[in-house]
């Protein structure tokens, strides 16, 4: 069994403390050179952590032996499945402090398994976490209490198939394990394709977007991967069922919005109806620098809030432009992408180039129309932003603080917010380390009537304090996100880390029901306790 879920279809192993594929991390000399960039960091990195100096013990429960083949407490794939990808397990990892590791990791390959499993957890209070590919970066997949007396990790990567594929309907009955590669390979015979990239696609599967409401590549219109559903299937405690498959439907409150964003604790989505898309044909790319950020905020309104819908939208502050090569003068850049399947996309772009420039807009030269972008600094952004979690663990073994939070707020708030978290993060991250931080921001998703505003703190920690430290600046981040009632979270979701802030956001009466549902779906709380309601 390999050391962490699915390194789908290859034999490369999947790190089990840290991003991606282990022979894909940097080397102890890039982490120094790195690590030279960020004042205060650690001179020599700190080593690779080993399953083998981790204190695990014993399963505490013993599963019947109709099970016993569904199950495995092997060390590495129990700890393989301890925790998510936030900084904040990559440190605790390297710091040989990993979250409550699983006693069992269970791997069922259908519907009937998920229920006995599920039924064996409830009779002997087992919490159940449900498992995709571990990508969660707000503590979703770990288990923080002491009220039960076992922890299983039900992962489901062993339900990866692609089902059924409506041609006419251009929809697919595609099972939830499936990690993004495995589940785009089986469509791309049929070409067609799902469409949903998000920046961890190669490593997180389609029911972890669907738990977790994930947010894809599309800057505008179909951002969240809720604008695919049809119809999911889902196996609670108290039973099973799916949700019928409708183009749309008004009857009254929708089942499918129940269980999508319910991150594992009402019940575990094993299959969905998915709306397919012909892969596009036709591209176009190209980027504007602008010597002020607000001017840029600007244009990007101005381009949201036109018919345009461009694919990509991105603006990057002129911090995170320098950290992805897209510019070294200290410009903000806005990255700009169209994409049709049936229509050329070029005067698109013409007219959203033309929009940004009326605010100020410098350059941008638009590609060819075709795939791999002639603008330079498109093709920096592109692949700085695939290799950015490897370098992010890369920093922490420096010793660093690194990592990024996301939200999403009105236009009317939006400059404001962006300024507010940069002072007062910045100075939560300097008070509680002694070194200078930086702070940067990106608009990774736009909206008519507001934008989701992603930033990245980056900052020397304390040695063995890193936890402590990550937590101040995040509660600090909360609350300037709470003063401008920006959202907890646009699509990393709510998980363990952000639960305080989302308890703020709901209204009380959507608690109670939320509470209700868990009551009757959920009966002996054993289904990813501590998230979302309790
Ligand atoms: C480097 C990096 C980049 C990221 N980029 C993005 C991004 O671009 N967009 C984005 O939205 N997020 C992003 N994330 C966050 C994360 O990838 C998403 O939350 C993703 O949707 C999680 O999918 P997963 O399969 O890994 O789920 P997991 O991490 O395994 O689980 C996430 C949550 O869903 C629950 N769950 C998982 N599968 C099921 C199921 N079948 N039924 C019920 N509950 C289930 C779990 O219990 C947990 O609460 C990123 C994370 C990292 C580390």
């Amino acid at each position: 069994m390999p050391a962490s879920p699915s390194g789908h279809g290859t034999s490369r192993s999947r790190s089990w403390w840290g991003w991606g594929y282990a022979d894909a991390h940097p080397d102890d000399a890039e982490c120094i050179a790195m690590g030279a960039l960020l004042p205060g960091t650690l001179a020599r990195p700190l080593p690779i952590p080993r399953v083998a100096d981790l204190s695990m013990p014993r399963p505490g429960v013993t599963p019947p032996p109709a099970l016993t083949h569904l199950l495995t407490a092997d060390p590495d794939v129990r700890a393989a499945h301890a925790m998510g990808k936030a900084y904040r397990d990559i440190i605790r990892a390297l710091r040989g402090r990993p979250g409550r590791i699983p006693d069992l990791v269970a791997r069922p390959t259908d519907d009937r398994e998920v229920s006995d499993l599920l039924d064996w957890a409830g009779g002997q209070g087992v919490a159940v976490i449900p498992f995709g590919g571990g990508s969660s970066v707000v503590g979703g997949v770990e288990y923080r209490g002491d009220t039960h007396r076992a922890v299983l990790s039900l992962d489901l990567t062993s339900m990866d198939r692609v089902l059924e594929i409506d041609t006419a309907g251009r929809s697919a009955r595609i099972q939830a394990g499936a990690l993004g590669p495995v589940l785009e390979e089986q469509l791309r015979p049929h070409g067609v394709t799902l469409r949903h990239f998000p920046q961890s696609f190669e490593f997180s599967t389609l029911g972890g977007w669907l738990a977790t409401r994930a947010g894809g590549h599309y800057a505008t219109g179909r951002t969240h991967i809720d604008d695919f559903v049809q119809s999911l299937r889902v196996v609670t405690p108290a039973g099973s069922g799916a949700s019928w498959r409708l183009p749309a439907s008004g009857a009254g409150p929708s089942p499918d919005r129940m269980f999508l964003g319910s991150e594992g604790a009402l019940g575990v989505i094993t299959e969905a109806w998915m709306r397919l898309q012909e892969r596009p044909r036709h591209r176009a790319s190209a980027s504007v620098a602008f010597t002020g950020f607000r001017p840029a905020l600007e244009a990007v309104r101005a381009i949201a809030q036109s018919d345009l819908s461009p694919a990509n939208c991105r603006l990057l502050d002129p911090g995170e432009a320098l950290l992805s090569g897209a510019s070294h003068d200290g410009s903000s850049v806005l990255i700009l992408g169209f994409e049709s399947a049936t229509s050329r996309v070029d005067d698109r772009l013409a007219s959203a180039l033309e929009l940004a420039r009326a605010h100020g807009g410098r350059g941008g030269t638009p590609s060819a129309d075709r795939d791999s972008p002639a603008d330079a600094a498109v093709s920096a952004w592109r692949s700085v932003f695939l290799r950015m979690p490897y370098l992010r663990d890369g920093l922490a073994r420096m010793g660093a603080v690194v990592d990024t939070f996301e939200t999403a707020a009105t236009w009317d708030r939006v400059p404001a917010l962006i300024d507010a978290v940069r002072t007062e993060v910045g100075s939560a991250a300097s008070k509680a380390t002694g070194h200078p931080a930086t702070v940067n921001c990106r608009l990774t998703h736009v909206y008519p009537d507001g934008a989701a505003p992603y930033f990245t703190v980056a900052v020397a920690g304390r040695p063995g304090d890193e936890v402590r430290i990550w937590d101040d600046i995040k509660a600090a981040a909360s609350d300037v996100l709470h003063r401008y009632r920006a959202t907890i979270t646009h699509h990393h979701a709510v998980g363990r880390d952000h639960r305080p802030g989302y308890d703020l956001q709901r209204p009380d009466p959507f608690a109670l029901a939320l509470r209700a549902a868990k009551d009757a779906l959920d009966p002996r709380r054993i289904l990813n306790p501590g998230v979302l309601i309790d």
